[in-house]
């Protein structure tokens, strides 16, 4: 069966909604992000701030190549995951790529409980949230076979979509 690969900005919910699905449909999960951090024995703000984010997002090539070869699998990616084109164009060959949305409020909210987001390390969140999104916001699109705004809908609510989505046999109806 082919992958599930959650994309989308930070805080819009692919870590807990890929776990969330991955255990509904009896199919294991990965977060990118996760297992980055547990191959180099180092979290990601370690990274970043002893290596720079340039260091990171080779880990991140090295990580969409490897998970891409997978099948069956729930995957979870980090948000930058489409700087990179060629992440997606590997993420695609055996994966149906879900685009997860929610508006800069609700991420904000979602990414302001825990600081382990370096890129959201600043004075300014807002602002870095919505030029951060600005500039990726086609990347997600243009990557995405469905698309689903989460910022009114629990996790719960975003998997039984993609659960329906799977069903429809993967066809796009439509993008919520
Ligand atoms: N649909 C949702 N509704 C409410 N809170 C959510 C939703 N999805 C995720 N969250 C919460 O938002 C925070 C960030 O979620 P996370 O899954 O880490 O996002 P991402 O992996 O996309 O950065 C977590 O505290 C999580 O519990
Ligand atoms: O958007 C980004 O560039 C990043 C998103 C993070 O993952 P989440 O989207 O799961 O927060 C993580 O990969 C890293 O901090 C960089
Ligand atoms: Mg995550």
């Amino acid at each position: 069966m082919k992958n599930i690969v959650l994309i989308g900005f930070m805080g819009t919910g692919k870590t807990s909604t890929g776990r969330l699905l991955a255990n509904r449909l009896g199919r294991p999960f990965i977060d990118t992000d996760k297992k980055i951090e547990q191959e180099n024995n180092m979290t990601i703000p370690e990274m970043f701030s002893l290596y720079g984010e340039a260091f990171f997002r080779q880990k991140e090539r090295e990580m969409a190549a490897k998970v891409g070869r997978y099948t069956n699998a729930i995957i979870a990616t980090g948000g930058g995951i489409v700087l990179d084109p060629e992440n997606i164009v590997r993420l695609r060959v055996n994966g149906y790529i879900i685009s997860l949305t929610a508006s800069v409020e609700v991420i904000l909210e979602r990414t302001g409980r825990r600081n382990t987001r370096p890129l959201l390390n600043c004075a300014d969140r807002e602002q870095k949230v919505t030029s951060l999104l600005a500039s990726r916001a086609s990347l997600y699109r243009e990557a995405a076979d469905f698309v689903i705004d989460t910022s009114a809908c629990t996790p719960q609510q975003v998997t039984d979509e993609i659960i329906a989505f799977l069903r429809r046999g993967g066809r796009l109806r439509g993008r919520s």
